[in-house]
């Protein structure tokens, strides 16, 4: 592990939520108290049969893992509801973690016009810097230095790990991947958002959790990240051509413009007549556990 994501804080006791059986393995949520975030943090596992105890022979296997990153709105729960990733995951023996995308709480900041681009819900993967944010808005930190040694020492994985997420879980799985290319083996995502620096979503949850100076931002933006990438960790990303989202707020051209410049190569799929959705996701989410698992399954 590189040194940003090594740990310094104590990992917190995990209090589990909810357990239900699917496809032969555990679908679980479990809350912990987070350090960095100061506040209680919720996130899903899926734990194929491999790592439960339920597979072949009753053996038991330490399993890699995919951290998914939801987008705007969402909590732990809308993947593992409504992506379809869970068969493949279990067929592949893939673990699958998928934490909440802010802190929470009636103590944590929010968006004064609760609007949904902001604040609980939307902590855009990133350490805020800027008050009130910066107590509890450290979801970068959380990621690396909390959740991952969380789940790596309570359950049956391995240390092979990929990420990927959607929209501005996208974001974080472009950007926590391309500055820790050490850390995971490969690096997904659907309809991201890949140039935050120059879109309304991105400027304005950056200006409030980052303040004015925009050279701070850049170290969040894609964009600028897979220019200075010296590893090139293998990048796939699915586009629907009929997201509503594409030209304003996730630009997918100014990441294929910035990698041309690095000379990395990124595999982007267009899909005609696909949207922002969650059945769009469904519908490609098998090749993305695909794509990870050629990478994680490696020896
Ligand atoms: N309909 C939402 C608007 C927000 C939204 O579209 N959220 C997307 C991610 S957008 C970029 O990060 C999403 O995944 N929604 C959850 C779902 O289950 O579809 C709203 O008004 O809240």
């Amino acid at each position: 592990m590189s040194n940003e994501s090594s740990t310094s804080k104590q990992i917190e006791e995990l209090k589990r939520v909810s357990q239900t059986l699917a496809f032969n393995g555990t679908l679980s949520q479990y809350s912990h108290y987070s350090q960095h975030n100061n506040c209680d943090m919720r996130f899903a596992i899926y734990l194929p049969p491999h790592a439960t105890g339920a597979g072949i022979e009753g053996k038991l296997e330490n399993v890699p893992v995919i951290y998914w990153l939801s987008g705007l709105s969402c909590t732990d729960e809308n993947f593992m509801q409504k992506a379809g990733a869970l068969k493949m995951a279990a067929q592949l023996g893939i673990a699958i973690v998928a934490p909440d995308t802010s802190p929470r709480g009636e103590d944590v900041p929010d968006d004064p016009d609760k609007a949904y681009d902001f604040g609980l819900g939307a902590g855009f993967y990133l350490n805020a810097t800027q008050p009130p944010f910066d107590r509890n808005y450290q979801m970068y930190d959380y990621i690396l230095k909390e959740l991952i040694p969380a789940v790596e020492a309570s359950f049956a994985v391995s240390s092979k790990k990929a990420i990927s997420g959607h929209s501005m879980g996208g974001h974080g799985a472009l950007t926590i991947g391309l500055r820790n290319p050490e850390v995971f083996t490969s690096i997904s995502a659907f309809s991201p958002i890949c140039n935050p620096v120059e879109c309304p979503w991105g400027i304005k949850a950056f200006t409030h959790y980052l303040g004015d100076n925009t050279d701070t931002w850049t170290m969040y933006d894609a964009s600028h990240l897979i220019k200075k990438a010296n590893i090139k960790t293998p990048i796939l990303i699915d586009q629907g051509a009929d997201d509503s989202f594409l030209k304003s707020e996730l630009k997918p051209e100014s990441l294929l413009k910035a990698a041309l410049i690095n000379d990395y190569t990124i595999q982007l799929n267009m899909r005609p007549g696909y949207d922002h959705s969650y059945y769009f996701i469904s519908s490609f989410i098998e090749e993305h556990i695909v794509f990870h698992a050629q990478f994680l399954q490696a020896v």
